[in-house]
């Protein structure tokens, strides 16, 4: 059973159908349907989490499932076990499992291939791509509408910025600009591959390291902490390099239409302004909101055969 490691690997159809049942999720109010009822899933989060551990738990138990939280410090894998005989046993006693790290995906994949047990991504140091679902979900529930938008992209080209590249790239007539700090940017390849994309359904994805020549008419202005998971910075001044990726109110005035996204947590005075994140203009907090929709949607999809 395929689990949900990558929105590279899921069909277009099925992924939008994933994200229309997230604005569902939320819109609909009683019980759901127990889909998972019997089922035990693990949840292992080697890094912290707020949003996305809480969203899967809560997600998995409304659903009927059972859960097996583990930290950072609980598994073998501390003493040496490898991750290939991690994956062996959680395949042997769990229906699922959903996984945090800030280590590359091969290591979920590798997981995934040793259990034979699906494997949900709720971040690796790749691609974030249950946040990439909550993010199309809360601009089809605002916009009502992904097609067409233009999104502006402020901060370093961290795994969140990878899944929104990825998501709306399966959408036709979407303009996005990812303003990242240089030395911070987003992978390559990546940025190669959504122009490729984007080039077959009139999208555009562009990267520039100047935030003041940014020109969009954007939608949405989105950004992101400064401090990715797992990652340390190279120089010292760091900070120096950010500084001009702060969205603030003066920000927002240039773009007077843009709503304002932030995956979360925020570190208001680094990244964002706290009269943006919690002004009028700010649908963070929905969006936030958004990840229980999501992992219901993405939960359900995975055992949408099982009985
Ligand atoms: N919404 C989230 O999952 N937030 C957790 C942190 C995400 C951020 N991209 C990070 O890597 O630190």
């Amino acid at each position: 059973m395929a689990g949900f490691l990558s929105l590279d690997d899921v069909d277009t159809e099925e992924l939008h159908g994933i994200v229309e049942r997230s604005v569902d999720v939320l819109a609909r109010e009683g019980r759901l349907e127990q889909k998972l009822s019997g089922k035990v899933l693990g949840i292992y989060f080697a890094k912290t989490s707020t949003r996305t551990r809480t969203a899967f738990t809560s997600a998995a138990l409304r659903l009927g499932a059972s859960v097996i939280p583990y930290g950072p410090g609980d598994l073998q894998l501390n003493t040496g076990e490898s991750l290939h005989d991690t994956g062996r046993m959680f395949g042997a006693m769990l229906d699922g499992l959903v996984m945090r790290t800030a280590g590359p995906l091969e290591e979920m994949r590798l997981v995934a291939r040793s259990g034979g047990l699906p494997v949900v991504n709720a971040m690796a140091a790749q691609e974030h791509p249950t946040q990439g679902v909550c993010d199309a979900a809360t601009m089809l529930r605002h916009f009502g509408q992904v097609d067409g938008l233009s999104v502006l992209y402020v901060g370093e080209g961290n795994n969140t910025a990878a899944a929104l590249g990825k998501i709306l790239s399966t959408y036709r007539g979407v303009t996005v600009v990812f303003a990242t700090p240089k030395g911070y940017g987003l992978d390559a390849a990546l940025l190669g591959s959504l122009e490729e994309k984007g080039a077959a359904s009139a999208s555009r994805f562009i990267e520039t390291h100047d935030l003041d020549s940014a020109e969009i008419a954007a939608d949405v202005v989105y950004t992101t902490r400064w401090q990715t998971t797992g990652t340390a910075k190279p120089s010292a001044d760091w900070r120096e390099d950010f500084r001009p990726f702060h969205v603030d109110d003066e920000v927002m005035a240039r773009w007077p239409d843009a709503v304002f996204m932030h995956d979360l947590p925020a570190h208001r005075g680094d990244e964002v302004k706290g009269s943006v994140l919690d002004g009028d203009r700010s649908i963070a907090w929905e969006q936030a909101r958004m990840k229980y929709g999501s992992a219901v949607a993405i939960l359900e999809w995975i055992y949408r055969d099982s009985r």
